[in-house]
């Protein structure tokens, strides 16, 4: 329920809005640490296989995070213009609304939250976890909700991003002329930036590498020090050359953000960027 975007107003920079990506990196790094601990519990994900007292007929992940976002939706949640549910038939809020100055022009409220829940559940969870049932399931979909929404924040925030590239005087006439040919592969050429994702993706590997670091107390000495066995690491070299073990996959998370989290985003962008134009015509 981010408000950080109120201050930018109608024109959200470019530099700030990758600030807002950068940071989101560590929500996600940490969540999905989070969850690794558990072990895949896989039948939290089979609609039909627990019992609801309320007849419910679809996954224990899906009724919890229905009941979630219920709750969320009536505290204003999803007026957010940065905040975007997995469910729908959602209550109106319970407060007044927000004034929320309009930043985005997006006609048919781009949602791919289907989407993402289908590459999280069928892809990243299995790769973060280990097989098995450890009965763990209120914890476990508690951390998978956290996963979700941090991976739909981060991937909607495209919507910000294209319009700041859309406003950017540079690139406008440009830009306007694409999104009335429909000019899919165009517009996906224009708002790449292969140099940012190249340091995205490093710097992330760093992180996981460092954030993933078990530092338990076996591993430090009297003085809450790091003693020898388990030195901290700090870059992807030295994972390399001492082979250690970290919480979550480190390279698991390059992938997850290589093959889907930025292909996702550029989907926002160029969905966001061919419907940007519907209202003034
Ligand atoms: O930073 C941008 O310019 C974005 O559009 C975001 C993003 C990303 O998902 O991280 C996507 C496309 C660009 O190639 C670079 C990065």
């Amino acid at each position: 329920m981010s408000r950080n975007l109120l201050i930018l107003g109608a024109a959200p920079r470019l530099g700030e809005l990758r600030d807002t990506l950068v940071r989101l990196e560590d929500t996600i790094i940490f969540a999905l640490i989070e969850r690794s601990q558990f072990k895949h519990n896989s039948s939290i994900y089979e609609a039909g296989k627990m019992l609801f007292k309320d007849g419910y007929k679809g996954s224990f992940l899906s009724w919890f995070l229905k009941e979630v976002e219920h709750v969320h939706a009536k505290v204003r949640r999803y007026q957010s213009p940065d905040e975007y549910p997995f469910t729908d038939h959602l209550p109106e809020p319970v407060l007044p609304p927000l004034d929320y100055p309009p930043v985005l022009v997006d006609p048919t409220n781009i949602n791919i939250n289907d989407e993402i829940f289908n590459v999280y559940v069928n892809t990243v969870v299995p790769g973060i976890t280990t097989r098995g049932d450890d009965t763990n399931y209120g914890s476990s979909a508690t951390r998978d909700i956290e996963c979700l929404q941090a991976l739909s924040r981060r991937i909607h925030y495209g919507k910000f991003v294209a319009e700041s590239k859309f406003q950017d005087p540079a690139y406008h006439d440009e830009y306007v002329k694409l999104i009335k040919e429909k000019n899919r592969e165009r517009l996906l050429e224009l708002l790449t930036n292969t140099r940012v994702e190249e340091l995205l993706l490093k710097r992330l590997k760093t992180k996981a590498i460092i954030y993933g670091q078990d530092l338990s107390f076996a591993n430090l000495d009297a003085n809450g020090q790091i003693s020898g066995g388990t030195p901290l690491l700090s870059s992807a070299a030295s994972v390399a050359d001492e082979r250690v073990k970290t919480r979550v996959d480190y390279d698991l998370v390059v992938s997850l953000y290589r093959d889907y989290v930025i292909p996702l985003t550029k989907e926002v962008e160029i969905e966001y960027l061919l419907h940007r134009l519907d209202t003034a015509n």
